[in-house]
Order: C-alpha cells, then structure tokens, then sequence
C-alpha cells in the first residue's frame, strides 16, 4: 500500500472584482488570490489489486476499472459520499487515467465481465485497486476559504504522486478546473508550499502562494505574494457562493478594487495603500443580506484602530468570513482573541511562501502556530 499525507491550505481573497456575466451564468472576475496557513489534512493511500469491503467510513462499489473510493471524514457535517469534492476529484481521476501509470486499471484487466469490471477466474477483483481519502477539516465550511476546493486538489495531486502521472501543475489544474473555480488556484498554492509535493514541482512555473485570477477564476498568473499574520474571523452561517454571485447582478458596485496598485502594495508590504486599495465587490450584496457580516467586520475595524493598525479589514470570497492584515503576531492574537468570545471560528494564520514568516519572526523567534 502506498500512502501520502498533504496540507490543503485555506485562501484568502486580497481583492475580487466582477466583471461581466456569460450566457452559462457563471461571473468573469479579476481576483487576487492568496494562500494562507489555516490548513486541512488530507491522507490518501492507494491498494492496488484487492478490494476490501466492510471497511469504516463511506465507500463506493468498484466502477468499471476496478477502483474503488472509500472516505472518511472529521466532521459530522461534512459528507463523506459521492457529492464531496475530494471524492470527485478521485472521479475525475479514476475516468481520466484508469489507474497508476503503466499499470493502467482497465488496460491491465484479466477477462472483463458484463458490467465492464475487472475478475479473475476466482471471481475476486484482479485489477483496479482502492483509493482511500480520510480529510481531517480545520478550514470552515462554506466560508468564501476554499475548504473544499484544497481538499479537491489534494486529492488531484496525491492521486498523481501514488499513480506515478507526472503530470505538470498546468495539467492538474485542467483537470482541477472542471471540479470548480477555485480549485486551481489550491492546485497551483499547494504544489509550491507542500514540502511532500517540492521535489516534483520545483522548477514548476505554475507552483506559486499568490496569483491573479481572471476568466471564471480559472486563467492563473503567479504573483509575489504578501507577507502578513491575518486574522480570520466567521460568523456562524454558511454562505452559498452561487446565491452571492447571483446577489451581485442586482447590485449596483460603487468602488472596484485597484489590482495593479494593490500587486505593488504586496511587493513593498504597504499597508497604507492595501486598506485603499483592497476591495471585495461581492460585499455589496452579502453585506446587505447577511448583517452579521457587517457587524463583524466593525468590531474587527475598531480593534485594528484600537490595536493602532491598518484598516485592512475586508470578507473573503463569497463570505461570509472577515479577515484583517496584521503586520505583528502580537497584535494579531489580540484581537482574534476578541473575535473569538464572538464567533468561535476565529484563527490566527499567516500567509504561506514568505522567508521571513515560514519559520522565524522578525524578531527572530519562533512562530508556532
Ligand atoms: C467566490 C470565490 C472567490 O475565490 O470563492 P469562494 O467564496 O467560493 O471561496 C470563487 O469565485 C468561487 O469559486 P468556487 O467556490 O470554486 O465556485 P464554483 O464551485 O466553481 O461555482 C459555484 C457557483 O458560483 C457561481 N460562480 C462561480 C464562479 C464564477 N466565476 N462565477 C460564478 O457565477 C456559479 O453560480 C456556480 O454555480
Ligand atoms: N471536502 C469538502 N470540504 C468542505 N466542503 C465541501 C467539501 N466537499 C463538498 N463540500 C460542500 O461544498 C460547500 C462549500 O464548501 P467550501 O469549499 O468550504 O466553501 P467556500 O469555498 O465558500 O469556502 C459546502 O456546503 C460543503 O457541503
């Protein structure tokens, strides 16, 4: 049996702005998409040969090639069926590949009965194998963080380590882009902070911790990313990203985001011009929907003023999470500290990628997290 264990790291968005809509519904965006270090743990092994049946957790019959998918899930919330995103990646890829590379499930059959599976003359599954996923959720759900969406490309990339694919970042994130918007972008986040993933990806262009997002969200660039502690902060409610982005076409959008002043504002870490320039035009709508938003949003602002910080107070996504940029992990676990006795989901995190904040402060202490 052959297993890997990933981080599938949350994002935050640092700007999002709605720039027209297609015929199929769906939005054209302009985005600055930024990982941080709030974290699920995905685990994957691969049993080729043998199907085991009766085994904890929510399993699915082998399909033609043999594959069978079991999950199991921290979360009693959380399904642990076919309409899990982590189970449809391992979908995607079980119709796309068919099995490990050079060994492919439907090719390396023995005889193929009726239904298309794979028997031996016993009657037991010869080929094919089980994919087994257990995610352990920290990142909350429906919370505009992309929870689901890094559990998906965990899936895509542990799959194409276990089966031996070597398949590029851009490859992963064709097949990503199907499973939903935002799924690249955890693709492209996780094949650069992963250390399990570094060896196949480290002269990969596409591997990278912040990017600017256009078309659905799906058309990448990789940009130098920020350098800050954040404070996340989540109501409890749970936002559908599909009643938000269809909110904002009733909308009208007072002020859109400034991209190209915000990517330099990263690039010098000028927080001054971030509280200017961020913005997330899908507040329009889920502010006057969800007033919980708003009402969050001000306590985080008066405890940046009081902590005598920046006002980079903005929702992530489709909300309804609020998070605010802090320059200091001092400041930062103040005022989550506040934000908890408000809402329990709130965490302190820092953005992934940076030298100054991957292992030390820089006072030069250790930052554990
Ligand atoms: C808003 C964003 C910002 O990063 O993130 P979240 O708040 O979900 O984290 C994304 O655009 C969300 O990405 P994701 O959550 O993957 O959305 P998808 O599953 O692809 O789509 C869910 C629904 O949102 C709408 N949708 C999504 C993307 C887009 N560019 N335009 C849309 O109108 C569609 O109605 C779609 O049916
Ligand atoms: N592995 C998963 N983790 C979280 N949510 C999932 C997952 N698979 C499917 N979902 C469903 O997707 C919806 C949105 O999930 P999530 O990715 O957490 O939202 P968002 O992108 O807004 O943070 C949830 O309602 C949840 O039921």
């Amino acid at each position: 049996m052959k297993k890997i264990q990933l981080h599938a790291y949350a994002k935050i968005n640092l700007t999002l702005d709605v720039t027209g809509k297609r015929p199929n519904g769906y939005h054209d965006v302009e985005m600055i998409m930024q990982q941080i270090s709030l974290c699920d743990e995905v685990t994957v092994s691969w049993e080729a040969g043998s199907v085991r049946r009766g085994k904890p957790g929510q399993t699915a019959e082998p399909d033609p090639t043999g594959i069978q998918i079991q999950l199991t899930v921290s979360r009693p919330d959380l399904p642990a069926d076919s309409s899990n995103l982590a189970w449809k990646a391992a979908e995607e890829m079980i119709a796309e590949f068919g099995g490990p590379a050079g060994g492919n499930a439907k090719a390396a059959a023995g005889t193929e009965a009726a239904d298309g599976s794979s028997k031996d003359a016993a009657g037991t599954d010869a080929a094919g194998g089980v994919l087994t996923i257990d995610i352990q959720k920290q990142i909350p759900m429906a919370a505009g963080l992309a929870g689901g969406s890094s559990n998906c490309a965990a899936v895509l990339h542990a799959i194409n380590q276990l089966w031996e694919l070597n398949l590029s970042v851009k490859e992963l994130c064709r097949i990503g882009a199907r499973l939903g918007s935002d799924v690249p972008f955890c693709i492209m986040g996780q094949a650069a902070a992963e250390k399990a993933l570094q060896g196949s990806f480290a002269d990969d262009p596409d591997a990278c911790h912040c990017a600017l997002a256009t078309g659905t969200g799906t058309d990448l660039k990789p940009l130098t990313g920020l350098d800050s502690f954040i404070v996340l902060s989540k109501p409890a409610i749970g936002v559908s990203t599909a009643e938000v982005y269809r909110g904002i076409d009733n909308e009208g959008i007072p002020r859109h985001p400034d991209n190209n002043a915000v990517i330099s504002a990263i690039f010098e870490n000028n927080y001054k011009v971030l509280e200017e320039k961020m913005v997330n035009v899908l507040e329009n709508f889920a502010l006057k929907r969800y007033p919980i938003i708003v009402y969050t949003k001000n306590i985080m602002s008066d405890l940046c003023q009081s902590a005598g910080i920046s006002n980079c107070v903005m929702m992530s996504g489709s909300g309804p999470t609020v998070f605010c940029l802090c320059e200091e992990l001092s400041k930062a676990q103040q005022i989550c500290e506040v934000m908890k006795s408000r809402n329990p989901e709130s965490f302190v995190a820092k953005t992934t990628g940076q030298d100054r904040h991957r292992d030390v402060t820089r006072e030069g202490k250790h930052v554990e997290f």
